[in-house]
Order: structure tokens, then C-alpha cells, then sequence
């Protein structure tokens, strides 16, 4: 395992993000900017009121018709304003509150959308206010609900201009997530450290790498961090990775630290013959191979497996690819090794995906869990004596991870768990369970030298099959 080491920088970079420090964004033309923000406030209301995922509207092929029709410049800025006025919802919603002598009337939910995508880029975005606030008036203004609230539009928005870092202070109190989600991690980590990551869910997360080999070469080229796993942590650059040295000739992937851990979790599996479950996009698909690994990747998503196929091409790595739904899967001989990436929740993702706790809720958790239960106690029947399962996802929640594996274990005597040793992962002591099973949160691995700090949310546990 690599220790922690820092090197020099050839990106631009910036201090670690606070969680309300302005974020860049692209500045709209004119023309556009009134349907970037009417395209944010509209795409806001889905996901906030009719709980509709985020991804799928921002899709290129089948996501929102307005926002497919903006250009990539417009698109980046409506991004910007979605992830920044659903990450910081509940502060953008007291902030606004704080300035109104009355609450909104019931049925104003579109006008509150308009005001919270005003919001969230007056205070959190660095674009001209003054456009923000014209914009925002004329949204008011084209909609026949809305108009008779357009000076008040104007009043609100220019107050939260004006006293911006008042407003910053005051509303730093209020809870950044919704009850449910912070009572639920209240009772799995306790109080004080469910702040820590419900703030920790503010910050966005930097770009992490997987390289091939020789981190250290590749952290010298790009100015980054070599992280406890060998990840590199890209500075903040402006542009796209896929521009990056490397990139076309399948040297690295994107991979945030965390995600980087459960393949790992096998050791050395050169020769081994192991199935990823759930592979796509295939990040854990291509460090399984890398490590000389046979893998077959099973993925139900034919349109998923066409994007792990895409990257493992790049990558230039081989994988025996299955299309199909995972109980249906069995090899002919038993494997040496099952990966199971589970669909979760998604908990643990909310710093990169953000609208996850507006759009998901504890009976989600209840469903997901169930499902993976079930996963698992068929991945299990993949394996041979003595082969090892790696059971792994991006939730916060113990009812998908810890409580899960608890159970599994209690029912089905011929497994037992292979716990982690932390001497084995420097750096990441925090991350490794009395039991031995990882856990990581978006509060560990602190900010260091200009890096941001950080990781997803992951579970992770190793089990035998006796
Ligand atoms: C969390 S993602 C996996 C991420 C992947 N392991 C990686 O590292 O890139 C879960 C994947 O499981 C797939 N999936 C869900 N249910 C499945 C099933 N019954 N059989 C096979 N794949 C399934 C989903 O389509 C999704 O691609």
C-alpha cells in the first residue's frame, strides 16, 4: 500500500473547498441564460417534488428535452446550479425564508423552485448576481402564476445579494440533510460524526484516479496526492479528464478512492477466476483484470455493459462479458472469487450526487437491503470452499452493510468473515470496523496541502466460503 505522499503541482489548484465557498461555473451567454436557469428550476421541481433521479433527466439520449437542446457550455451551468441548489436545499430554503414576512403561499411551488435556483447561485456559485436576479424576475414575469410575486422576486433576491455573507453565517446552523436521513445517521454513527458527514456531503468531491501502475509517476505528472490505496487525487483543473495525459492510451480510470477499496479486498488474484455481479461501469471490472485476474463481468444494463465494454476497450483489459440478471447466472465450475457491488441506496455518492436524499427515502433503504440480502445469499453459492466473496456498496446505511453481513452470517454457518487488518491499510485505520469490515464516510481522509478531502461512503466486507 502506498503511503500519502504529495508532489508537485502542474494543474491549477485551490485551497480545500469550504462548505460555502463559491464554486466556479460557466457563464452563460445572454441569449441562453434565461433557459439554463428556467431548465434548472424546472428540473429542480421533478426531482424535489416528484423524486425523479437526476441522471436519467440529464441524460444525453433519453433525459430532459430542454436541457438536451442547451450547449454544452449551458448544460455544464445548469449542472452546476442543480448539484449546488440540491446540495445546500434546506439552507437555500431558510435562507429564503428568513426574507420573506410571510411563507409562500401553498400552490407557489414553482416560484419556489425559481427562488431556491436563484439562490443557490447567488450564494454558492460565482456568476453576476445582478443577471441571476433579472433572470429570476422575468421567470416570475413569463409565468401567469407567478407574476403577481415578480417584485417580490426582485426584493428577496437582491437582499440575499446584499447581505450574502450574513446570510452564509446565519443559515450554517440549519441541518444541510432532511430529517430522515440525519436521524438515520444519528443512530449508525452517533450525533456528533452524523454532522461531520452531513457537512462532509457539502463539500464537492475531487477526481480520483486508478492507474494502472506506478502512481507515483503519474501523481508527479498531474500534481496530485497519492492516496493510502495508490488512488490519485487529481487537483482542481479546469476541463475534462478525458484530456488528460493518459486518458486515450488507458493508463487510468475514474475511480473515487472509496470505490477503489473492495476489489483490493481479494489481495493477490493473479489466476484467479472471479465474477463481478454487478459490474458496470466497470471500475472494480478493470482492477480485478489489471490484477491478472480471469473476470467475468455479469451486468443486467445492456446499455451499462455497453459502457463497460467501451472502458475495458480503452483500457485495453479483458474481461468474459454476461448479459443478464445475476440470479440467473452460474458458472460451470465453482469461482475462486465473487465480487457483488450491490445497487444501494446510494447514500454514501450524495457529494457527486446530491439529489439522492430528495429523491430516495428509508423505505428505499428497506427495499435495497432486501435485494442485496438476496444477492448476496446467491453469490455466495458461486463460490468454492475456501474462495472469497467480496460484498461491497456506496450506502451509509448498516441495513445495507453491516446489519446485512450480521445476519448472513448468523443464517449460514458455512461462511465466515475474513476480517480486514488495518496494519495492511495506512492511513485508513478510521475506515476499518472493530469486526473488520470497511466503512468509509465522505468525513474521513482530511484535507491536506491544497487537496481536497473526502471520499464516498462505502461498505465493505470479505467473507470465506468454509
Ligand atoms: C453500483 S452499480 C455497480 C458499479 C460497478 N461495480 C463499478 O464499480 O463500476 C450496480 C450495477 O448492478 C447492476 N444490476 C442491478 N441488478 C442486477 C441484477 N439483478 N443482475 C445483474 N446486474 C444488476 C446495475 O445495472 C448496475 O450497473
Amino acid at each position: 500500500m502506498n503511503q500519502e505522499k504529495k508532489s508537485k503541482r502542474s494543474f491549477q489548484s485551490r485551497q480545500p473547498a469550504a462548505a460555502h465557498r463559491q464554486e466556479e461555473a460557466p457563464v452563460p451567454s445572454d441569449k441562453a441564460g434565461f433557459d439554463v436557469r428556467a431548465t434548472a428550476s424546472k428540473i429542480l421541481a421533478a426531482a424535489v417534488d416528484r423524486k425523479i433521479p437526476l441522471d436519467g433527466m440529464l441524460d444525453l439520449v433519453h433525459g430532459n428535452a430542454a436541457y438536451k437542446q442547451l450547449s454544452d457550455a449551458d448544460r455544464a451551468l445548469a449542472r452546476a446550479i442543480l448539484n449546488s441548489a440540491l446540495r445546500h436545499l434546506p439552507r437555500l430554503e431558510a435562507a429564503i425564508g428568513s426574507m420573506l414576512d410571510s411563507p409562500l403561499p401553498e400552490g407557489a411551488r414553482a416560484l419556489h423552485h425559481v427562488l431556491i435556483v436563484a439562490a443557490a447561485q447567488i450564494l454558492h456559485l460565482d456568476v453576476p448576481a445582478h443577471a441571476v436576479v433579472d433572470i429570476a424576475v422575468e421567470q416570475a414575469h413569463r409565468d401567469p402564476r407567478n407574476r403577481r410575486f415578480a417584485k417580490l422576486v426582485n426584493a428577496v433576491l437582491r437582499r440575499l445579494v446584499r447581505e450574502r455573507q450574513d446570510v452564509l453565517d446565519r443559515t450554517a446552523t440549519v441541518s444541510p440533510v432532511p430529517d430522515w436521513f440525519m436521524s438515520r445517521l444519528s443512530s449508525a454513527y452517533g450525533k456528533n460524526e452524523a454532522q461531520r458527514i452531513a457537512e462532509a456531503q457539502l463539500i464537492p468531491p475531487a477526481i480520483d484516479i486508478t492507474v494502472k501502475s506506478d502512481p507515483d509517476s503519474w501523481a508527479e505528472k498531474f500534481g496530485g496526492r497519492v492516496l493510502p490505496t495508490g488512488s490519485i487525487r487529481l487537483p482542481v483543473f479546469q476541463g475534462s479528464v478525458v484530456s488528460l495525459p493518459g486518458y486515450q492510451e488507458g493508463e487510468w480510470w475514474v475511480q473515487d478512492v472509496a470505490a477503489s477499496i473492495p476489489a483490493k479486498l481479494f489481495g493477490d488474484i493473479k489466476g484467479w477466476r472471479i465474477a463481478d455481479l454487478c459490474a458496470a461501469p466497470g471500475g472494480k471490472t478493470a482492477q480485478l483484470a489489471a490484477a491478472g485476474a480471469t473476470v467475468i463481468a455479469v451486468e443486467q444494463s445492456a446499455n451499462r455493459l455497453v459502457r463497460l465494454k467501451e472502458n475495458l476497450a480503452r483500457l485495453a483489459l479483458d474481461a468474459e462479458l454476461v448479459q443478464g440478471d445475476l440470479f440467473e447466472f452460474r458458472p460451470e465450475e465453482l469461482l475462486d472469487g465473487v465480487l457483488l457491488d450491490a445497487p444501494c441506496s446510494s447514500t454514501g455518492t450524495t457529494r457527486r450526487h446530491p439529489d439522492v436524499l430528495w429523491t430516495k427515502g428509508p423505505e428505499d433503504i428497506a427495499k435495497l437491503a432486501a435485494l442485496q440480502a438476496k444477492m448476496l445469499r446467491h453469490a455466495v453459492t458461486l463460490v468454492r470452499p475456501g474462495g472469497l466473496i467480496v460484498f461491497s456498496n456506496c450506502s451509509l446505511d448498516p441495513l445495507e452493510g453491516e446489519d446485512l453481513v450480521a445476519d448472513l452470517l448468523r443464517d449460514d454457518p458455512s461462511l465466515e468473515r475474513v476480517p480486514v487488518d488495518p496494519a495492511q491499510w495506512p492511513g485508513l485505520e478510521e475506515a476499518i470496523s472493530p469486526v473488520g469490515e470497511f466503512r468509509t464516510t465522505p468525513a474521513m481522509l482530511p484535507a491536506t496541502d491544497g487537496f481536497t478531502g473526502g471520499m464516498d461512503g462505502f461498505f465493505a466486507s470479505v467473507l470465506r466460503r468454509r
